[in-house]
């Protein structure tokens, strides 16, 4: 186990009030939420709709600002993406939900890829062809290098997805920030994405923060979960724990409700 964690989110504090709303007393989007995440482990963040899970997930790449709080990203404070240099823009990567509106449909995965080392050259391949690398990413990400010829637009969802995850892993990011990113596809593509992404984890060595409503898939990918409830963390246990020994009743009702759903 590492002793330092890689990203560490405190006190963070996120609203979208209007003036009213704020006069109001309308609760913050995220409220005071703090949490850790080691280099090697997969931390699933999960909660009902509208529990500010994707707020959290924003602010950890840098595409929304807290009204308060602190990210620390391997110890150093880091600010909105705007503010952040070129090597901590790329050592975080997201993966979206919708796979198919993540990327260009009318560009080839070739030039999908090639575009994300003209952006940072730091990481471009050494000492062989782009295509090489090219077909090597695919191949990691158990696509055919035929693949990389075709437009976004031909490929299915799951295939989309798969891109997704190689553009990113092409900037051999330290932390890949999922949000929801298998709940648009079939469940049986879910599988293999969620078993995709944690043989890379494993081999590249890489730190996943998982947004997600779902607990099967929490089940499948997380090392330790996050239950948020109306902006806040309520519970942070690890995944064995909190299904085995849930310690808040809203996880309760959280496990409860899931387990109505499988028995429907
Ligand atoms: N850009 C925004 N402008 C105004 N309100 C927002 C904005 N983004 C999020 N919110 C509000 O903040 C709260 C938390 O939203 P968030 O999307 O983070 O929740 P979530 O748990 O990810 O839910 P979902 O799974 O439905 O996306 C919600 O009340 C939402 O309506």
């Amino acid at each position: 186990m590492s002793a330092s964690p890689l990203v560490e989110v405190s006190d963070l504090v996120v609203n979208f009030h209007t003036r009213r709303e704020r006069r109001a007393g309308k609760p913050n989007a995220v409220d005071g939420v703090s949490f850790a995440l080691r280099p090697d482990e997969t931390l699933a963040i999960v909660g009902e709709s509208g529990s500010g899970k994707t707020t959290v997930a924003r602010c950890v790449v840098g595409l929304q600002a807290p009204q308060d709080g602190v990210i620390r990203f391997d110890g150093a404070a880091i600010g909105p993406v705007s503010k952040r240099s070129p090597a901590t823009r790329r050592a975080i990567q997201m993966v979206f939900q919708d796979p198919a509106a993540s990327l260009n449909p009318r560009m080839t995965v070739r030039s999908i890829i090639s575009e994300t080392w003209r952006t940072h050259p730091s990481v471009a391949p050494e000492g062989r062809t782009w295509e090489a690398a090219i077909d090597e990413l695919l191949g990691d990400v158990g696509l055919d290098p035929g693949v990389a010829d075709r437009r976004a637009a031909a490929l299915s969802g799951g295939q989309c997805q798969r891109v997704s995850i190689a553009r990113a892993l092409a900037l051999r990011p330290r932390l890949l920030v999922c949000d929801e990113a298998v709940s648009a596809l079939d469940v049986s593509v879910q599988s293999q994405i969620l078993r995709l992404l944690a043989g890379l984890r494993a081999a590249r060595g890489l730190a996943i923060l998982f947004i997600t409503h779902d607990l099967g898939v929490v089940r499948q990918i997380a090392d330790r979960v996050a239950v948020m409830h109306r902006g806040s963390l309520v519970e942070t246990a690890t995944a064995d724990d909190l299904f085995e020994r849930p310690g808040h009743p809203y996880t309760k009702t959280l496990l409860e409700a899931a387990l109505d759903l499988e028995g429907a």
